[in-house]
């Protein structure tokens, strides 16, 4: 019973006015296998002090959480087209610090381009091949310690690229490496083209969790981000001083559409005032922004002990619409802006820049 009522004072810190279940669910935490505790539906979070030594890890190796894989011969990451057989995963990968993903094959082609050139590398970048040329599930560029990849759109597919990418760390032995998702989302209640740096990443619900069905159960796994990185980010945004940028929740849906309570779908069985009811309530509680992978990208990267950031341009301000009525000039421009914050990053990280 107390721990009960600390991890729903905790939960509602984060989300005021939440409406918690009671189901039997197992929590999994970062550092410890998944334990089953029953009765309470929300996953009860660390005091502030214990979040940031919950995900990341003492000697900087990306963990992989599955004993199964040492009895492997040979791990095949299908989707990407490599191998530990195959390829010489350390001499490839070992050097990797940054990991930036995104939806589209495309947009993380120029941001490995863009990114070839803020390092100063060899050469104009134009060149720049694809690593996963042999799958088109996914694309990957490197460009010096920075990996870019795709990750196609909703949970399902950024979830087996994590998988993979995660494995592929592992087997490279990459160290201290940051993950971020630059994306695009819809705004609520702030200007198209503001950057929303998520805290945490909250389901339709507004709940601060991530629902994984395993076998037959269900597996809640906490979607807090590296807040300290979150902050960081902030900073380098305020530096740059080219477009809004704010710190907010996220909340992740299924679906572009009914799942974001959209009028313009092929279908729709609720009222414009239901929409903005639900709109204003998860305004409310604290979310900013819309997307579809950050749930389980922030649950997977807590995990496996990789500090992550979501970091997502909003295209319109769901208060005023639902189509994306902008020009291709300008939703482009609002694509390059997370892009150019995470350069600025990068650089300041790899103190290339003040
Ligand atoms: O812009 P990206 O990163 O692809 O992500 C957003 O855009 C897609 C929907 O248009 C969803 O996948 C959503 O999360
Ligand atoms: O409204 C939007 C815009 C981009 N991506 C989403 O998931 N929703």
């Amino acid at each position: 019973m107390v721990a009960q009522e600390s991890a729903l004072q905790s939960l509602q810190r984060w989300v005021p006015g939440l409406n918690l279940g009671q189901d039997t669910i197992c929590m999994e935490f970062a550092g410890s296998p998944s334990v089953c505790v029953g009765f309470l539906r929300v996953l009860p979070f660390p005091p502030t002090s214990q979040k940031h030594a919950l995900s990341t890890n003492s000697n900087g190796f990306v963990h992989v959480k599955n004993p199964h894989l040492d009895l492997l011969p040979e791990d095949i990451l299908y989707h990407f087209d490599l191998g530990t057989k195959t390829h010489d995963l350390p001499s490839m990968f070992g050097d990797v610090k940054f990991v930036c993903v995104g939806g589209s094959p495309n947009r993380m082609r120029e941001f490995a381009r863009f990114m070839h050139k803020e390092l100063g590398l060899e050469g104009d970048g134009n060149n720049i091949t694809d690593i996963c040329a042999g799958t088109d599930r996914y694309s990957m560029y490197k460009s010096g310690p920075v990996l870019s990849i795709s990750h196609g759109m909703g949970i399902p597919s950024i979830s087996i690229m994590l998988h993979e990418l995660i494995k592929l760390l592992h087997h490279a032995k990459s160290r201290d490496v940051t993950i971020i998702r630059i994306g695009t989302s819809g705004g609520i209640g702030i200007r198209p083209g503001t950057v929303v740096i998520t805290d945490i990443a909250v389901d339709a619900f507004f709940r601060p969790q991530f629902e994984q069905v395993i076998l037959d159960k269900v597996v809640v796994r906490n979607t807090e981000l590296h807040q300290e990185l979150a902050e960081n980010l902030l900073r380098c945004s305020n530096e740059i001083n080219d477009f809004p940028t704010i710190i907010g929740h996220t909340m992740c849906t299924y679906d572009f559409y009914e799942g974001q309570g959209r009028l313009d779908g092929a279908l729709c069985s609720f009222s414009k005032e239901e929409k903005f009811e639900y709109l204003q309530k998860a305004y409310g509680a604290g979310v900013r922004n819309i997307e579809m992978e950050s749930s389980v990208f922030a649950a997977m990267c807590h995990l496996c002990g990789l500090k992550a950031a979501v970091v997502c341009v909003t295209l319109l301000d769901r208060l005023q619409g639902d189509q994306i009525t902008e020009s291709h000039a300008v939703l482009a421009e609002y694509q390059k802006r997370p892009q150019k914050l995470i350069a600025k990053f990068i650089r300041k990280q790899l103190s290339l820049c003040t």
